[in-house]
């Protein structure tokens, strides 16, 4: 068993359950966090966010861990934290520009159009020297978190980023990108493979900064059929993580991955070396763990079963975690908490989880 306090650098972890879970081993209570627990929901987030720009705070380690460790302050429910940072970081660290605009979301004023303009990529990416405030703001967070919960690092998918790259921001179709794999496969596995390599490359360094877990997230793997799924996202998503225990050795983290909406894939998923399988809402945990085996399962509650009343809230959420019936399970919600969503409401659900005992 990997020995978390191994790692002299920082104070010894109190809380170890999440890390246990994500290993497989038996636990007394499912450990709890929260997609984008971080986030505009927070008055305190929207306080701080109000004085600086998204990306200058993701590169400023000082407020990328402030803002990292406002849930844990606010919940002691929480058994887990996550860096604050942006998937889109990546695109940014191979040359591209991204925007966050307000009310409207991330935004490439210069999207690859055709297969030319990957030449305007760079790559290899210097992971540590491009992203090397990403690790700050790790090692920072890790230290200012004196072993409360441990820290989860992340990234995009190779799929979700190309999508980004291609839209130039949010899209319903994806019809840009998903013209690629038809017309231009051989461009696009080149494409998925130089994002592969990068986020491995920056998974590793995230470890090596000082994060004890690590998430992949495809958050448009649901707009790919089985098919191009297969063909296009699952390759990369298994490459990344084999690259990341293969280079990490024994000081390998466990990893999750979050395929949202790839109801399709999660018998495939369960065969990859992550070591737990995100669920999103829609997909029914009874389902996915007969299709899984003994793979540990994250989620996976509807976010805007936070909208209803705190009792219902209660209730729902038990309904939830009785249907992975305490087993091999870690407790999420199915996506990211909504800005608008009341902070009461998540502490409601977080307590429903911690109080939840197998009967
Ligand atoms: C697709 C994706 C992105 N970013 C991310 C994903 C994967 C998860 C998912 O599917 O939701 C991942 C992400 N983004 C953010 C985190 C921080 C850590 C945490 O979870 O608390 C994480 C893990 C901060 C953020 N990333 C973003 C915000 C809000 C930006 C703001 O303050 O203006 C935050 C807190 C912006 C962002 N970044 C992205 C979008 C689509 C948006 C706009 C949507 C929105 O506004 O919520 C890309």
């Amino acid at each position: 068993m990997a020995d978390d306090n191994a790692d002299h650098r920082f104070p010894p972890l109190k809380n170890d359950l999440l890390l246990r879970a994500a290993r497989g081993e038996e636990i007394e209570r499912v450990p709890v966090w929260v997609m984008r627990q971080a986030g505009r929901y927070l008055p305190e987030f929207r306080e701080l966010r109000a004085e600086h720009n998204f990306f200058k705070i993701c590169q400023t380690p000082e407020l990328a861990c402030q803002i990292t460790l406002q849930p844990i302050e606010r919940y002691p429910e929480l058994d887990g934290s996550i860096i604050f940072c942006d998937i889109l970081v990546i695109p940014q660290a191979m040359g591209m520009t991204v925007e966050m605009i307000p009310g409207k979301g991330p935004s490439f004023p210069s999207p690859l159009s055709s297969p030319d303009d990957m030449s305007r990529l760079q790559y290899p990416v210097d992971v540590k020297a491009s992203l090397g405030y990403v690790m700050k703001a790790i090692t920072l967070t890790r230290q200012r978190l004196d072993g409360r919960v441990p820290l989860f690092g992340f990234c995009g998918a190779p799929w979700t980023l190309m999508s980004y790259m291609i839209e130039g921001g949010g899209s319903t179709t994806h019809s840009k990108s998903k013209a690629w794999l038809y017309r231009h496969p051989a461009e696009a596995h080149q494409l998925l493979d130089m994002l592969a390599n990068t986020c491995a490359d920056f998974l590793v360094e995230q470890v090596r900064a000082g994060a004890q877990i690590l998430q992949v997230f495809d958050s448009h793997a649901g707009i790919l059929g089985s098919h191009l799924f297969s063909t296009f996202s699952l390759p990369y998503l298994e490459k990344i993580a084999s690259k990341v225990k293969a280079t990490l050795k024994e000081q390998a983290v466990p990893m999750v991955v979050f395929a949202k909406g790839a109801h399709y894939a999660i018998e495939k998923l369960a065969m990859t070396s992550y070591d737990v399988l995100g669920l999103d809402w829609s997909m029914d945990p009874q389902l996915a763990r007969s299709q899984c085996g003994e793979k540990v399962l994250q989620g996976n509650l509807d976010p805007c079963a936070l909208y209803t009343d705190q009792d219902d809230l209660r209730k729902k959420t038990e309904e939830m975690m009785l249907s992975f019936r305490g087993y091999k399970h870690i407790a999420n919600l199915g996506h990211g908490i909504y800005p608008d969503m009341d902070p009461d409401h998540l502490r409601t659900f977080l307590r429903a989880v911690n109080s939840y005992r197998k009967s």
